[in-house]
């Protein structure tokens, strides 16, 4: 390709962005005018919602259906998501807890689903993100809920039973670990490798091929870990991108978890509840007595209605020795009529029935 072709298609390019950003700042200037509409709506004490899933997985959706290339789909969604998350900003920045500490895989999550132009805050236990919530401190939390590898984070389903949460949102993120080491570590002198223990389960067969007779060591995340082993000798860390760049550390292996579609599904918590948009999930909590046939009793209904289960977890009461309460996740929005009919015919049979909430189905 010639000087000239080159110059020709920078000009265009420097054309084209200058419309981009007109276009973006437009938007931005609709955004802020939303943010006035809606200010000058409210009824008396009412406080005003800025922020709406429902509406973001609606317009991420669209650009996804009218999105005819070269960028892929979630490509594209993902540049909207950024400007969304700014607009939004422009109204209201919102306000983030995570389990931290910062380079965890939550954070990635809480950024995939809300973008960057928020305030986060990393909280050192999924509890205390909670809590977090719960005192007003921040808009929401981001936990992670269930891997693919591993099943159930127990913490969080146990975290719900204690707190009154509504679920905004879900996200899921393939998850990538590497073994990462700092400058001072000799690699073939390594005694001792740091990560959370859901992470050291992920690449338990990785582990076991190649360091079997290493001692490992759970700690409270993965981003702990990669903190740690930046100033000690012959340690290691198993962690994700983010920890590995926020703590400059060199890794010796990538991608060694055992399953290469490892993936973990993130829950956005708030106070705030989602109105339908026709592609919907919904978590709930249901306690039951401890008699013959009650988990059938309970599922029967979904059948009957053709609802699609997703998930369905069980955890101990904590109000009574060998009782339990599942975790159910279905497609729909516990608004929609068919729905109702089911969640109705359930609390009959229950002793207790939670709708944790419901949300739109991870769009990216
Ligand atoms: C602009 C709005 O507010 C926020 C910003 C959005 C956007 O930038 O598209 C979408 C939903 C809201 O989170 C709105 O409610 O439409």
């Amino acid at each position: 390709m010639s000087e000239q072709e080159l110059k020709a298609l920078r000009v265009r390019i420097d054309n084209l962005d200058e419309k981009i950003l007109q276009l973006i700042s437009d938007r931005a200037r609709c955004a802020e005018e939303v943010a006035r509409v809606k200010m000058a709506s409210l009824a008396e004490g009412e406080q005003p919602v800025f922020y709406r899933p429902e509406r973001e997985a609606q317009v991420l959706k669209r650009v996804m259906e009218r999105n005819k290339g070269p960028l892929g789909n979630e490509e594209m969604a993902r540049l909207f998501r950024e400007i969304m998350s700014s607009c939004l900003a422009l109204e209201n920045p919102l306000k983030v807890a995570y389990l931290g500490p910062e380079g965890t895989f939550t954070q990635a999550a809480a950024m995939k689903h809300f973008g960057h132009a928020v305030i986060s805050k990393p909280m050192a236990a999924i509890d205390e993100v909670f809590r977090e919530v719960a005192a007003g401190a921040v808009n929401f939390g981001v936990v992670p809920v269930e891997n693919s590898t591993e099943g159930a984070v127990n913490h969080t389903l146990d975290s719900f039973l204690e707190h009154d949460m509504v679920i905004c949102g879900e996200v899921e993120l393939r998850i990538h670990h590497h073994l990462l080491v700092g400058e001072n570590t000799k690699t073939d002198s390594i005694s001792r490798i740091y990560s959370h223990a859901q992470s050291l389960a992920q690449c338990r067969k990785w582990l076991d091929a190649h360091y079997p007779n290493v001692e490992r060591v759970a700690v409270s995340s993965n981003a702990e870990a990669a903190k740690r082993v930046k100033g000690e000798w012959n340690s290691a860390a198993i962690a994700g991108d983010m920890a590995a760049g926020l703590y400059g550390l060199t890794r010796l292996a990538e991608k060694i978890e055992d399953r290469p579609d490892n993936s973990t599904r993130f829950l956005m918590i708030g106070n705030q509840e989602v109105p339908p948009t026709g592609d919907d999930k919904t978590s709930i909590i249901v306690s039951m007595s401890n008699k013959p046939g009650a988990l059938h009793e309970l599922l029967v209904p979904f059948h009957d209605n053709g609802i699609d289960l997703t998930r369905i977890e069980t955890r101990p009461s904590r109000s009574g020795k060998w009782t339990y309460v599942f975790f159910i996740d279905f497609v729909g929005h516990h608004r929609d009529p068919l729905i109702k009919g089911v969640l109705e015919k359930i609390s009959q049979e229950a002793v207790a029935l939670k709708v944790l909430g419901s949300y739109p189905k991870a769009v990216l």
